[in-house]
């Protein structure tokens, strides 16, 4: 997969075979459930930052022992609650660029300023526990994980406005005025993406937290049975000109 994607600016990626391995990752077929073939790996949570999606994922993981939280790899700094290995890997962009070359990631990108990824470790450590990974990560990456034939269901949750969105970043204190700004103007084409055919399964508005993790629950059960999703849930352009009209109109 890792050979595939594009590298970010500034990031000097070595080559595979002076970094280690000589083999950048190749795909995730090996990643995916024996069991049955319908069952999904993953359950890939995509949303603009401070929609809910790191909340949503650590309901899923609390209430029970069938998920599994895919810890990421990231340059970004640590804020206060984290911690490396739980929250996520925080690692230097000069060592992440070197296992990029090794072909440790399923996907990578660069998020708001950062580069974040996703490593092959991560998910098959949450596999081999028996659960179902559940990766939250951005549209760059949601793009790589489908194309990297990960057996996943991709679920887009979506604020009920961005001005509900902008309070949840505000409230959550963790970034300044700037990375707030930078976040929210990068929501509007993230949002867009769920008109893009093909790359998501389901849309979930994150409204009441309650009902968002129920509705999160059913969907996962569903595809747990193998079974496609229920009419109506998979983003349709009715549903879809809803959220547009917000991003054209909500917050500019
Ligand atoms: N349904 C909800 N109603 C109100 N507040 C919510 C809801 N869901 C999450 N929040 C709050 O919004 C803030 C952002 O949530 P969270 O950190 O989970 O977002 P995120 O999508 O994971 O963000 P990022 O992509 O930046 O990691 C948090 O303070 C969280 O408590
Ligand atoms: N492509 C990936 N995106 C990721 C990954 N881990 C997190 N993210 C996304 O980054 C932003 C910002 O996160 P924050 O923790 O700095 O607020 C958010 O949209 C995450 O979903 C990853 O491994 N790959």
């Amino acid at each position: 997969m890792g050979a595939e994607q594009s590298v970010p600016a500034g990031v000097e990626v070595q080559p595979a075979s002076t970094a280690g391995t000589g083999q950048p990752y190749g795909g995730a077929p090996d990643l995916n459930s024996e069991k049955a073939t319908a069952v999904p790996s993953a359950l890939v949570l995509v949303g603009p930052s401070g929609v809910g999606k790191g909340t949503l994922a650590k309901r899923l993981i609390q209430d029970g022992d069938q998920f599994g939280f895919c810890v990421s790899h990231t340059t970004r700094a640590p804020r206060p609650n984290e911690q490396h290995g739980v929250h996520y890997f925080f690692t230097t962009k000069e060592q992440f660029a070197k296992e990029i070359g090794e072909g440790k990631f399923l996907e990578y990108a660069e998020v708001h300023g950062n580069l974040y990824g996703t490593s092959v470790g991560a998910v098959r450590s949450v596999l081999d526990s028996g659960r179902v990974c559940v990766l939250d990560i951005d549209v760059q990456g949601a793009r790589a994980v489908r194309k990297s034939g990960l057996k996943a269901i991709f679920v887009f949750i979506a604020p009920p406005s961005l001005e509900d969105l902008a309070n949840r970043l505000a409230g959550r204190g963790t970034e300044t005025v700037e990375q707030i700004t930078r976040r929210l103007n990068n929501a509007k084409a993230e949002i867009e993406s769920i008109n893009e055919k093909g790359l998501y399964d389901y849309l979930l508005i994150n409204d009441d937290l309650d009902e968002a993790v129920k509705r999160l629950k059913a969907i996962a059960e569903r595809a747990a049975k193998g079974l496609d999703p229920e009419p109506g849930m998979v983003p349709e352009r009715v549903v879809l000109e809803d959220v547009s009209i917000q991003v054209a109109n909500g917050y500019s």
